[in-house]
């Protein structure tokens, strides 16, 4: 395949994301896996939706002095595209940029679209790009130096500060490294270590799961042991299931648990002994629960579709020793996977989402049995979702208190960072170079 039809494809999958037609991640994935891609091309395809997506408002910003007049979507983002190219990245020269873009344009559109792509690119060549130093205000100027939209960084200034949020905001320009979790029944966390070195994949223990390894070089998706002993996990989110303390024996139950990444970690840290339910929302979804749990050989798991707001039909009060509710929510700290959902997302949203939090958190508590511990987290960085949450939850259900012992049994390396507080642990993308992600552990009284 030659890199214009990878510009091409990039291309198509950038208009396709900004109109709501999926997840970038996922898109991504889908194409490589149906195309003819060499590992050179899957790079490149990956780097310029990445990229022009994650950098969109910088982009614009410097298009708007250029670009007068309206123009199709693809016609913008062709043109976005090549200006990440032409400012961002270092591996194409800028003649080579603009010639594969007025190519494109001729294919997709007419001469004289190709003609308007050359002219402004051209111009863009000879007469350099304004400076954000002109935008005065500091938080517009982080707004449009790190594409983060102004709504979005005032909330976060208000709360973490101007100094929090410019290292969240920077940190979320940057490519993320994958992390896996080894099935701990079937292999040794060292032994898979060294089998992936003798493969080219260099891979280092991770500091917060003893079960985790962080990627450093090669690509672990297609090594062999890839789905029955390794699973694709975030770090942060495999602080959860170190955090749960499921235990061999123990009834536990995993409130919203698709595609299964927490819920199958739970299984392993009970050593497939025990009873762990674990619904969604989706019946679809539940079945990625029970999938994994099968390439895994997790047959404690029981996935089922339902609305966890109503599982009164299906168990008792005080039946479970352990819950998790890995709640639905705005998903902002998983922009370096997800950049769309940054310009996607509203206010509204996040008043929306609060209120399904508010009835899982109502609905299953009363199945906790007393001196049970239940895990609430998110992967968003948003105090109304996350500390303000788990107030109004303790506010009104007096039985609950955060477990005494929640921040102790951190691992270390979480234990001094600043989004710790008495509601839980706000992980912030830059401590530790994992996703944005809350928990916190609340005990119910009475034991
Ligand atoms: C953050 S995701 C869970 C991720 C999962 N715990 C994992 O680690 O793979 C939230 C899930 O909640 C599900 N969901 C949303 N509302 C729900 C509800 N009322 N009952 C059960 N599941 C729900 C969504 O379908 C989504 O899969």
């Amino acid at each position: 395949m030659g890199e214009q039809q990878v510009r091409r494809t990039a291309l198509e999958l950038l208009v396709r994301i900004s109109e709501g037609g999926g997840f970038s991640h996922i898109l991504l994935h889908q194409t490589i896996e149906n195309g003819s891609f060499s590992s050179k091309d899957a790079g490149l395809l990956t780097e310029l939706v990445y990229g022009t997506m994650q950098r969109k408002m910088t982009i614009d910003y410097y298009l708007d002095s250029f670009v007068k007049r309206k123009t199709s979507p693809w016609v913008n983002w062709l043109l976005s595209m090549a200006v990440y190219q032409m400012v961002f990245l270092d591996r194409v020269p800028d003649h080579a940029v603009i010639y594969e873009s007025v190519e494109i344009a001729k294919k997709k559109g007419h001469k004289g679209i190709a003609s308007f792509v050359n002219g402004v690119l051209r111009n863009i060549q000879r007469k350099g790009l304004p400076s954000l130093d002109d935008i005065q205000d500091p938080i517009k100027r982080l707004s449009i130096e790190t594409s983060h939209p102004e709504w979005l960084v005032r909330r976060f200034v208000r709360w973490y500060g101007m100094e929090i949020t410019r290292k969240m905001c920077q940190k979320n320009l940057e490519h993320k490294k994958v992390s896996v979790r080894i099935q701990p029944l079937k292999a040794d966390r060292d032994e898979i270590i060294h089998i992936l070195k003798k493969d080219g994949i260099i891979g280092t223990a991770s500091r917060i799961s003893s079960q985790g390894i962080v990627i450093q070089k090669g690509n672990v998706i297609h090594h062999p042991l890839f789905e029955h002993t390794l699973t694709v996990q975030d770090e942060s989110s495999m602080l959860v299931g170190e955090m749960v303390d499921a235990k061999p024996g123990m009834t536990v139950l995993d409130a919203c648990s698709a595609p299964g990444g927490k819920t199958t970690h739970i299984a392993e840290k009970m050593q497939n002994q025990g009873k762990l339910y674990a619904y969604d929302l989706h019946p679809k979804k539940a079945k990625l629960v029970e999938e994994k749990a099968r390439a895994l050989d997790l047959t404690i798991v029981e996935a089922k579709g339902a609305d966890s707001r109503n599982l009164e039909p299906f168990h008792s009060p005080e039946t479970f020793d352990r819950i998790l509710l890995d709640a639905p929510c705005s998903g902002l700290g998983v922009l370096r996977s997800k950049p769309e959902i940054k310009y996607q997302k509203t206010s509204e949203d996040i008043r929306q989402l609060k209120t399904v939090q508010k009835e899982l958190l109502q609905s299953i508590s009363p199945l906790l049995k007393k001196g049970g511990k239940l895990v609430y987290s998110t992967c968003t960085v948003d105090r109304e979702e996350n500390e303000q949450m788990v107030e109004w939850f303790l506010n009104h259900y007096p039985d609950f208190e955060v477990d005494p012992d929640f921040s102790r049994d951190l691992p270390e390396v979480c234990q001094r960072l600043p989004g710790l507080s008495k509601w839980g642990l706000q992980l912030f993308p830059h401590d530790l170079d994992t996703d944005g992600f809350f928990l916190t552990r609340l005990r119910k009284k009475g034991v």
